[in-house]
C-alpha cells in the first residue's frame, strides 16, 4: 500500500466508465437487433430506426451517467484529500500494520519521519527494517502482551513505550489503537491506530514528580511550616489530597484524620474567623486568587496557635479547584508583634516620659509624656542630646558617676532635677537602661522619667505632718526625739551640756472643761507661739502630747543659764491669754534633766524632766525642778506597787478601818468613814496615799472599789444586826468608778445582797469628779440618790468647783478638805475658805463636815463658824471594825 497511490481524475474515471456503459449498450442493442433482423426480415426498416432510438438513448444516458460519475468521484476524490490531509496533519503518525511481531507496516502517515527518524517508505519496505525492532526491548514484550490482549477482547488498546529513534536518542511514544479486519485477507486482522511522540511530556511529569518529591520532602522538613493540597470538587465539597509531615507538628492533628475531613481542620480556627475561610476559599475558587491570611487556631490539646495560610488556586477540566498551599506556625512572630503592638502602646500612652538615644547619645524618639513633661515638641528635641533637659542643681561628678553606672552595670535609676523648656526645674525619677540589640551588641540607651514634683511635695508634707503636732504646728515627739539624739551625740562629742524641759500646764483640764475643748486647743496655738518666740533659734520647742511641751536647750553653759531660760519661757505665759472673748491665766509646772547629769539618751532624758515635772506639780505647780534621784526612786516605787497591786486582792491583803464622824458638841457618834489599808507582807501597812492614784491610773480601782464598797456593807448590816447605830456609812468612790456603766447596778446588788439600807451608806466622791465629769455621772448619782444614797463631796475647796455644777449633783454632804482645817484658827486664808465653804453648804442646803479636826481650837473655831460635825483624830483614829464598836458602843447615840 502507498501512502499517495495515483489515482484517475474523476472526469477521466468518469468518462471512461461512461465509454464503456456506452460501448456495452451500443454493442447490446447492435446484437440484439442484428438478431432480431436476422429473426424477421419484414422487421429490418423499424429495427433501423429502433437501433437509432437505442444508439440515441445510449448517448444520451451515456452522457449523465458521465456527468453523474464524474460529481461522485469529484466528491470521493476531495473527501480521500481531505481525510489524507487530515491524517497527515495529525500530531502523531497514522499507521496500518499486520498484527505480528514485527509490527509489519502496511501504512504509515508522513508524521513517521519526524516520530522515527525514518522516512515512511523506509518504515513500510519491511524487507529492510521491521517497527518492532525500534520499540526498546524492555518494553517490547509488555507492549505486545498489551496489544493481544486488547486485541483478543475485542477493545481499543492504549500503550506506552520507549522507541529508539534513527539518531539513537530514546522517545517515549504513546499509541493508541485497534484492530480491524484485512480487507485483503478475509479472517486476518489489521491493526490501525496512531503514536504519539511524548517524550516532552514525559520528561515534564518526571520533572513534576520530582519535583513533587521534593517539594514533599521541604515540606516535610519545613521548619515551622507544612505544605499541602486541597481540592474542592464541582459540587463545592473540600477535600485536602496532601499534606506534609509538618502539618500534624503546626496544628496538632493527624495527617489522616487532616486528609479524611476538611472540616477537622477549618474547625481549629477561632471564631470568626472560621467565616473568613470560607468566604476567602470561595473567592478564590471563582476568581483563582491567591488565598494569603493569618489565622488564630485552638489546637485540640486547648493550646493556641496563630498559622499562616498561603495557596495558589488552580481549576481543572472538570470545574473543580485545588490549592497547593504553604501552613506557616507564626505563633512567636505574632506574639512578636503583639509585644510590639503593646511595647508601641506602652510607649505611647505610658504617663512617664520615655526618650530613646543611640550610643551617641542623640535622641532617637520620645513620646507624648516626654513632650508634656518637658515641654519640648518631639521635632525640637529628635538628634539633640538629652543634656538639654539637666538643671544646674547638680555638679559634674553627678552626671559622670552617672555614665560610668551605666556603662559598668547598663542601668541608672535615682532622683534627679530636670529643666523644662520653660526653664523652670523639677524633680524626676529617672532610671536609664542600655538597649542591646539581637546580636548583643549595645545600641543606645532608653530613658523613663515621670515628674515626682507632686510626690516630692506630699512626701514633704507627709514628712511635716509625721514630725510636727496639727494644732499648733510645733515638732512632735518624734522629731524632737531625732533632734534630741543628735544633740546628745553632738554635745557628748564636744563635751557640753544640754537640758530637757518638760512643760505641763498647771490645771489644763480644768480650762479645758470649763472653756470647752475648742477654746482649750486655742489656747495651747497661742501657748505655742508664745513658746516659739521665747526660744533662741538653736533651741527646739516640741508638743508632745495634750498639754505637755518639752524644750531641748543646747550649748548650755551651767544650770543657771537653763533657769534663766526657764523664767524666759515662763516669763510670756503669765501675761494673759484672750480665748474666745474669755481673759484665760495659765501656770506652768517644768521639770529638767540635764544631759550628761540626768541621762544620756533621749529617754532616760525626757523620762527623768517628766519626773522632775511631776515633783513640780506636786510642790503645786506654777514652778520648776530639776531632777534629782528621789524621783527616780518614787517612779520604781509606782512601778513596785502598782505590779503589786494587781495579786492584793486575790491574796487579801486588804482590809478596811473605819473613822467617826462626830457630832462636835456631843460627841454623838453620826457615821463612819470606811478607809481602805493594804497590808503588804513585806512593806507592812501602805496607806492608801501611796496606792489609791496607782489604782486609778491602771483601772485596777474598779475591782478593789467593789471589795470596798461590799465589805463595808456587809460591816454595816452587820453592825445593824449587832444593834450598833453607826449613823451613815460612808465609801470613797474614785472617779474611775462612777465612768463605769456597771457602777450604780454594782451598788444596788451590793446593797440588795448585803442587806444595809440605802440610806445608811454614803459615797464619797472628789471635788474633781464635780468638776471634770458632772455630765457623766450627774444621773448616775441621781438615781441613787432617788433611792436614799447620800452623795458627799470630798476634800471640798482643794478644785474649782462651781455652784453651778454643784447644784447639778445630788449632794447632801460637803467635807471641807483637812488642808484648809489644820492652820484654823491661825491661818487668815484657811478660816476663810472654811467660811466660804460652811456658807456654800449651808446656802445650798447641805451638811458641811470638817476633816482632820485635831484640836479643840478647831472645833470651837469650826463650830463658832456653824459646822457641827467632825472628822479627825480628836474623835478617832481609822480603826478596825470592832475597836469602832468597842469606842462607840457605850455612847448613847451608839445605841440603837
Ligand atoms: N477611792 C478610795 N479612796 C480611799 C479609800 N480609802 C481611803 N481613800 C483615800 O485615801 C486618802 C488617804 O486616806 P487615809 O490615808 O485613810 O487618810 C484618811 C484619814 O486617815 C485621814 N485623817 C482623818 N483624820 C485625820 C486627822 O485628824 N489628821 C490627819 N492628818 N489625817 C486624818 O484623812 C483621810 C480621810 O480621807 P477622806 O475623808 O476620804 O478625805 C484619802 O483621800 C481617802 O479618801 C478607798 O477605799 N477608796
Amino acid at each position: 500500500m502507498r501512502a499517495s497511490p495515483d489515482r484517475p481524475s474523476p472526469t477521466r474515471a468518469a468518462l471512461q466508465t461512461a465509454l464503456s456503459y456506452a460501448a456495452l449498450a451500443t454493442g447490446w442493442i447492435l446484437a440484439s437487433d442484428l438478431a432480431l433482423g436476422l429473426l424477421d426480415p419484414m422487421a429490418e426498416a423499424l429495427l433501423r430506426w429502433q437501433v437509432l432510438k437505442g444508439l440515441g438513448f445510449v448517448a444520451v444516458t451515456s452522457g449523465l451517467f458521465f456527468l453523474l460519475m464524474r460529481v461522485h468521484l469529484q466528491r470521493e476524490q476531495e473527501g480521500a484529500r481531505r481525510f489524507s490531509r487530515l491524517v497527515e496533519n495529525l500530531p502523531g503518525m497514522a499507521y496500518r500494520c499486520e498484527n505480528d511481531r514485527y509490527w509489519t507496516m502496511r501504512y504509515v502517515s508522513q508524521a513517521a519521519q519526524s516520530l522515527t527518524g525514518y522516512t515512511p517508505g523506509e518504515l513500510l519496505d519491511n524487507t529492510r527494517l521491521a517497527y518492532a525492532e525500534l520499540i526498546d526491548p524492555e518494553d517490547r514484550e509488555r507492549v505486545w502482551q498489551q496489544v493481544q490482549t486488547a486485541v483478543s477482547e475485542g477493545r481499543p488498546f492504549r500503550i506506552e513505550y520507549r522507541l529508539r529513534r534513527r539518531d539513537g536518542a530514546r522517545a517515549w511514544i504513546w499509541e493508541q489503537g485497534r484492530s480491524v479486519p484485512d480487507p485483503d485477507h478475509k479472517g486476518r486482522m489489521l491493526l490501525e491506530g496512531i503514536m504519539l511522540d511524548i517524550t516532552e511530556q514525559k520528561l515534564a511529569e518526571a520533572t513534576t514528580e520530582q519535583t513533587v518529591k521534593r517539594l514533599a520532602a521541604l515540606g516535610d522538613n519545613l521548619p515551622g511550616g507544612a505544605i499541602y493540597r486541597l481540592h474542592r470538587d464541582a459540587d463545592g465539597a473540600y477535600r485536602f489530597t496532601y499534606a506534609s509531615r509538618g502539618i500534624e507538628r503546626i496544628l496538632g492533628i493527624g495527617r489522616d484524620r487532616m486528609l479524611a475531613d476538611a472540616h477537622a481542620v477549618f474547625a481549629l480556627t477561632e471564631p470568626p474567623h472560621g467565616a473568613v475561610i470560607r468566604e476567602t476559599n470561595e473567592r478564590s475558587a471563582q476568581d483563582l486568587s491567591v488565598v494569603d491570611m493569618e489565622l488564630p487556631q485552638r489546637l485540640p490539646d486547648g493550646t493556641r496557635k496563630w498559622i499562616a495560610v498561603r495557596s495558589m488556586p488552580y481549576r481543572l477540566a472538570d470545574g473543580s479547584v485545588f490549592w497547593d498551599g504553604i501552613v506557616l506556625d507564626i505563633s512567636e512572630r505574632k506574639q512578636a508583634e503583639e509585644k510590639l503592638r503593646e511595647a508601641a502602646a506602652v510607649f505611647a500612652s505610658t504617663a512617664e516620659g520615655v526618650a530613646i538615644t543611640g550610643l551617641d547619645g542623640c535622641i532617637r524618639d520620645v513620646n507624648q509624656a516626654f513632650c508634656d513633661i518637658t515641654g519640648y515638641r518631639r521635632e525640637d528635641v529628635i538628634g539633640e542630646h538629652p543634656g538639654l533637659l539637666q538643671s544646674e542643681r547638680h555638679d559634674h561628678g553627678f552626671y559622670l558617676s552617672m555614665y560610668r553606672s551605666l556603662r559598668k552595670t547598663g542601668k541608672w535609676h535615682g532622683e534627679v532635677w530636670q529643666r523644662h523648656q520653660s526653664g523652670m526645674e523639677y524633680p524626676a525619677l529617672l532610671t536609664i537602661s542600655m538597649v542591646w540589640d539581637q546580636q548583643g551588641r549595645a545600641s543606645g540607651y532608653v530613658g523613663v522619667f515621670t515628674d515626682i514634683t507632686a510626690i516630692k511635695q506630699s512626701e514633704q508634707r507627709l514628712d511635716y505632718l509625721a514630725h510636727h503636732d496639727g494644732l499648733t504646728q510645733l515638732p512632735n515627739r518624734l522629731l524632737f526625739d531625732n533632734r534630741l539624739q543628735k544633740s546628745i551625740r553632738s554635745a557628748m562629742r564636744r563635751n557640753e551640756t544640754l537640758a530637757v524641759l518638760f512643760m505641763d500646764i498647771d490645771r489644763f483640764k480644768h480650762i479645758n472643761d470649763s472653756l470647752g475643748h475648742s477654746s482649750g486647743d486655742k489656747l495651747l496655738q497661742q501657748l505655742a507661739q508664745r513658746l516659739r518666740a521665747a526660744m533662741n533659734s538653736s533651741d527646739l520647742v516640741a508638743r508632745i502630747s495634750g498639754d505637755e511641751f518639752v524644750v531641748l536647750l543646747t550649748s548650755i553653759r551651767n544650770a543657771d543659764a537653763v533657769v534663766s531660760m526657764v523664767h524666759r519661757l515662763m516669763a510670756p505665759l503669765k501675761e494673759p491669754f484672750i480665748v474666745d472673748g474669755n481673759e484665760v491665766r495659765v501656770t506652768t509646772s517644768i521639770g529638767i534633766s540635764l544631759c550628761p547629769d540626768d541621762g544620756r539618751s533621749a529617754a532616760e532624758l525626757l523620762r527623768n524632766a517628766d519626773a522632775a515635772m511631776y515633783q513640780a506639780k506636786e510642790e503645786g505647780g506654777n514652778t520648776y525642778r530639776f531632777y534629782t534621784e528621789e524621783m527616780t526612786a518614787a517612779a520604781f516605787e509606782h512601778v513596785y506597787l502598782d505590779n503589786a497591786l494587781r495579786s492584793a486582792l486575790e491574796r487579801e491583803q486588804f482590809r478596811l478601818v473605819y473613822q467617826p464622824q462626830v457630832d462636835m458638841a456631843s460627841g454623838r457618834l453620826l457615821g463612819v468613814e470606811a478607809l481602805l489599808r493594804w497590808d503588804h507582807p513585806e512593806e507592812g501597812l501602805i496607806p492608801p496615799g501611796r496606792f489609791i492614784h496607782i489604782a486609778e491610773q491602771s483601772g485596777l480601782i474598779r475591782d478593789i472599789g467593789l471589795w470596798v464598797l461590799r465589805t463595808a456593807c456587809s460591816q454595816g448590816r452587820h453592825w445593824l444586826d449587832q444593834g450598833f447605830a453607826f449613823g451613815t456609812l460612808a465609801v470613797n468612790v474614785a472617779t474611775r468608778q462612777i465612768h463605769d456603766a456597771s457602777f450604780v447596778p454594782a451598788i444596788e446588788r451590793t446593797l440588795a445582797d448585803t442587806g444595809l439600807p440605802p440610806d445608811c451608806l454614803d459615797l464619797e466622791i472628789s471635788e474633781d469628779f464635780v468638776m471634770r465629769h458632772v455630765n457623766v455621772g450627774a444621773e448616775r448619782l441621781q438615781r441613787l440618790r432617788a433611792q436614799g444614797v447620800g452623795i458627799a463631796i470630798d476634800d471640798f475647796g482643794t478644785g474649782y468647783s462651781s455652784l453651778g455644777h454643784l447644784k447639778r449633783l445630788p449632794i447632801n454632804k460637803l467635807k471641807i478638805d483637812q488642808s484648809f482645817v489644820r492652820d484654823i484658827p491661825d491661818d487668815h486664808d484657811d478660816m476663810a475658805i472654811c467660811d466660804a465653804v460652811i456658807a456654800i453648804g449651808r446656802s445650798l442646803g447641805l451638811t458641811v463636815i470638817a476633816e482632820g479636826v485635831e484640836t479643840e481650837a478647831q472645833v470651837d473655831c469650826l463650830r463658832g463658824k456653824g459646822c457641827s460635825i467632825a472628822q479627825g483624830y480628836l474623835f478617832g483614829r481609822p480603826v478596825p471594825a470592832e475597836e469602832i464598836v468597842r469606842a462607840f458602843a457605850a455612847t448613847p447615840a451608839g445605841i440603837d
